[in-house]
């Protein structure tokens, strides 16, 4: 039996629904079947899980909500009537809708996670009613009615364990299930949603629930590739990842596969596909434990913006027991988790999420570093880029940091920290975020494409 989750992409109209109703009957093993919210449809467009934040955004707002609501139900309406479906389902989720928009606006996050919520619920309810309309044996399932518990953090929800046994049962059902992505409920019964992206987090826990053959995770695009499209063009698929790679290049920036979904299955050992709706046939990235190795260290280069660094010094603060636990506790006060920490003998630097550290928050928190630790110099860097570097073949590869490093000189990128990580597997440079682009570009140059060449002058010069 195999989970496969569709993402918004490709859910955002009704070709598209028909496209994924197609892919799922060529196969009887899928049968659990996790569904987005209608992405965009073009570049320019909106998903539907946004235009649900607006609504509800107005309603907290105590605005005149009737046009974004139309709004919503308009991209429902164009879907069932080219699915040649009756208006009776439109109406259900205009009510439906309506429900969620008279519920009590004194608590915002439950406010705005019900409505988040309801744009998977409403497409799973649509992609069932049409795949029942074309004789097949479907049915929507509710994720309160399966058991899907989640803690009470809205809009970060971690699953609970219990959720596991209760999910096990829908293994028994001899119908395709159509289940809606993003979102749980609370033990109080209320809805409570991941973080964004997060129907790939319900995917995984399905398939880890159900013990899975196979998860998956169809997008729109053939495969995970060494860079992000958007930043090198054309960069080399990936056939195949480990559990461990994966989860560093979707931590670090690959937005095709969400960052905490794969644990669930990394746990269950469940293998996972990322493959492509408008190429089905393309065989896709397996992710597993193991893979085959190429010669290449280095398997993708992964980058984010929205950085800032906290660089603190103090003469001998290698032997002053408690620092780091003290400067830590400063950030844990003022709410704030950090990213990494690399440190040398009097230094240590404190990477964190830049919308953190802002204004009055940010000389508050100096101030204390400053006085409570008593530190030599203390500087805040905003608006750096994170490229990490990722490959199982970095563990026994000599020079890879020094090949990292060189082209970045090379191109005139100046480095502003180096992090080795303790994983073994990546590797990770910040950079001002202005030169993440030609930072990566160059990365991917030294271990891909010139690589690639050498290697290729190497063969044809034996062949002659
Ligand atoms: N390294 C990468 N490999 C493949 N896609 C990537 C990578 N980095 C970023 N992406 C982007 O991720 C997109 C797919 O993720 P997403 O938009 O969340 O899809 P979905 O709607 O299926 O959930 C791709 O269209 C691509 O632009
Ligand atoms: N629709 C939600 C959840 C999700 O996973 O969407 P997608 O599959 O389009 O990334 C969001 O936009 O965050």
């Amino acid at each position: 039996m195999k989970v496969a989750k569709f993402g918004g992409t490709s859910l955002a109209s009704a070709e598209q629904i028909k496209k994924v109703c197609s892919i799922v009957l060529a196969d009887k093993s899928r049968k659990l079947i996790v569904a987005s919210a209608p992405g965009k449809r073009h570049k320019e467009d909106t998903k539907v899980t946004d235009l649900l934040i607006a609504l509800a955004e107005r309603c907290l707002a105590g605005e005149a909500a009737e046009a974004a609501l139309g709004a919503v139900v308009a991209r429902y309406r164009e879907i069932a009537e080219e699915l040649g479906l009756d208006d009776e389902i439109v109406n259900v989720i205009e009510q439906d809708l309506r429900a969620r928009m008279a519920l009590d606006t004194g608590k915002p996050e439950m406010f705005m996670d019900a409505l988040k919520a309801s744009g998977e619920d409403n497409n799973a309810k649509i992609i069932a009613r049409y795949l029942q309309s074309q004789g097949v044996n479907a049915s929507y399932v509710n994720p309160k009615d399966a058991g899907l518990l989640v803690s009470d953090e809205h809009g970060n929800a971690q699953v609970l364990p219990e959720s596991y046994d209760n999910l096990r049962a829908l293994r028994d059902r001899d119908e395709i299930m159509i289940f809606p992505g993003f979102f749980g409920y609370a033990p109080s019964g209320e809805i409570v949603t991941f973080s964004r992206g997060g129907s790939d987090i319900t995917g995984s826990i399905l398939a880890a629930a159900i013990k899975a053959d196979l998860y998956e995770n169809f997008t729109d695009v053939d495969s995970v590739f060494a860079a992000n499209p958007h930043l090198v063009e054309s960069p080399e698929a990936i056939e195949e990842l480990t559990y461990r790679e994966m989860r560093e290049l979707s931590y670090a920036g690959f937005s095709v596969f969400h960052d905490e979904a794969l644990i669930p299955a990394f746990r269950a050992g469940i293998p996972v596909c990322i493959k492509n709706t408008n190429n089905p046939s393309a065989p896709g990235t397996m992710i597993g434990f193991e893979r085959k190795g190429n010669g290449n260290p280095v398997v993708g280069i992964a980058s984010a913006d929205g950085f800032c660094s906290i660089y603190v010094s103090k003469y001998l603060m290698n032997r002053e027991i408690g620092f780091g636990r003290r400067l830590l506790h400063i950030l844990e006060d003022e709410g704030l988790s950090y990213e990494h920490i690399p440190s040398g003998i009097d230094d240590i630097t404190v990477i964190l999420k830049d919308a953190g550290l802002e204004g009055e928050k940010e000389e508050r928190i100096v101030k204390r570093i400053r006085e409570e630790l008593a530190v030599d110099d203390i500087v805040v860097e905003h608006d750096l880029s994170m490229i990490m570097i990722v490959g199982e073949g970095m563990r026994h590869n000599v020079g890879t940091t020094a090949r990292a490093a060189g082209a970045l000189a090379r191109a005139h990128v100046n480095l502003e920290m180096i992090n080795q990580g303790s994983s073994e597997v990546s590797m990770m440079f910040g950079v001002k975020a202005v030169q993440e682009q030609k930072a990566v570009q160059a990365i991917y140059d030294e271990f891909f494409k010139n690589a690639n060449i050498i290697r290729e002058e190497a063969v044809s010069h034996v062949r002659a």
